[in-house]
């Protein structure tokens, strides 16, 4: 299958990785610094079961994914609108398009932006980090639930050791990681603190609660049905993975902008637009703001 990556980060890397290495024709879209590094000497692949240095194409124009029949749209959300327009002219009506992004709303977008007929929303359970240009960095986990759309993919993603499930409740459990992101990520940012620290801390878990009821409100509002109770969720995510910092703290250590606006921010839009308050989500939201205009 020719599979084209959108996006050469740590999701794209790694799902696209798993492909090439089972024979697919895949090709990394990305920026120069990756690019070049692939191009050079191959992606790096070093996962918890393997580390392999794979051969496979990259290239930094969106007119690589011409004639892809796949495609992995894995940029960060505020990222969506422009990667979609750079790749709206290559894409042929009849590619699979499957957003393997964290927020609830970038499948939507892209149905409207794109001229696919198939787009499907991925719920990605996954840790994983570029260590560096063309080097992937495998922490655990990689599997995927997927739309009913995207059903016959199953058995090529099997293959390639990617297990993934149709669900057809996409949207409930993309609704319960953002809950789980409400209230670890922007908190885990702002103090700097792992999870496990984070909810020793006195308050914290009693925000959390707050942003959880919240949360939940809103997705009732918006008819959501959540899968679990998320409250449960949200506290064994800290026993989980007591020593993990929140994509959100890593972004803002690197100076890089963060997915806020598509996380508290998404929750207090929609709690605005339905009559919801969310004055936990909304203090969360303004101060990762505040904190990313931060000079350096
Ligand atoms: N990493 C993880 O373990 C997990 C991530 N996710 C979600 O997956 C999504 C992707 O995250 P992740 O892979 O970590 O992010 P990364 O920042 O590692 O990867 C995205 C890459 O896409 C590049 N990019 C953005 N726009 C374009 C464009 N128009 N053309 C070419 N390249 C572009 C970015 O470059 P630049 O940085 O220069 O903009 C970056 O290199 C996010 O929604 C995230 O929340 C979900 C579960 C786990
Ligand atoms: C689930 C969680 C909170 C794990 O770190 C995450 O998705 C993130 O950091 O963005």
């Amino acid at each position: 299958m020719k599979i084209a990556v959108m996006g050469a980060g740590a999701v794209g890397c790694y799902f696209g990785g798993m492909l090439a290495r089972a024979g697919h024709e895949v090709v990394l879209i990305g920026r120069p610094a990756h690019v070049e590094a692939v191009q050079r000497q191959g992606l790096r692949l070093q996962t918890r079961l393997f580390d392999e240095t794979l051969s496979l194409a990259a290239s930094t124009e969106p007119a690589a994914a011409a004639g892809a029949e796949l495609l992995l749209f894995c940029v960060k959300s505020p990222d969506t609108e422009a990667a979609a327009q750079a790749l709206r002219p290559h894409l042929a009506p009849g590619a699979l398009l499957l957003s393997l992004q964290n927020g609830v709303d970038n499948a939507e977008r892209l149905r409207e932006l794109l001229p696919v007929q198939r787009v499907s929303a991925a719920v990605v359970y996954v840790a994983t980090e570029m260590a560096g240009p063309g080097h992937l960095l495998h922490h655990g986990r990689g599997e995927l639930v997927l739309e009913p759309v995207a059903e016959a993919l199953l058995p090529t993603l099997a293959l390639a050791g990617v297990p993934a499930e149709i669900s057809p409740n996409v949207r409930g459990a993309l609704w319960a990681k953002l809950i789980l992101n409400c209230a670890y990520n922007a908190l885990s940012a702002l103090a700097r603190l792992p999870y496990g620290e984070l909810v020793q801390r006195p308050g914290v878990p009693a925000v959390m609660e707050d942003v959880v009821a919240e949360c939940v409100a809103v997705a009732r509002a918006e008819g959501v049905q959540l899968p679990a109770d998320p409250l449960i969720a949200v506290r064994g995510l800290a026993q989980t993975m007591p020593g993990q910092f929140s994509s959100t703290a890593q972004d803002l250590m690197r100076g890089k902008p963060t997915e806020i606006d598509h996380l508290n921010g998404h929750v207090l839009r929609r709690g605005e637009a339905l009559g919801i308050p969310t004055p936990a989500n909304r203090v969360l939201h303004t101060l990762v703001k505040l904190a990313e205009a931060r000079p350096g």
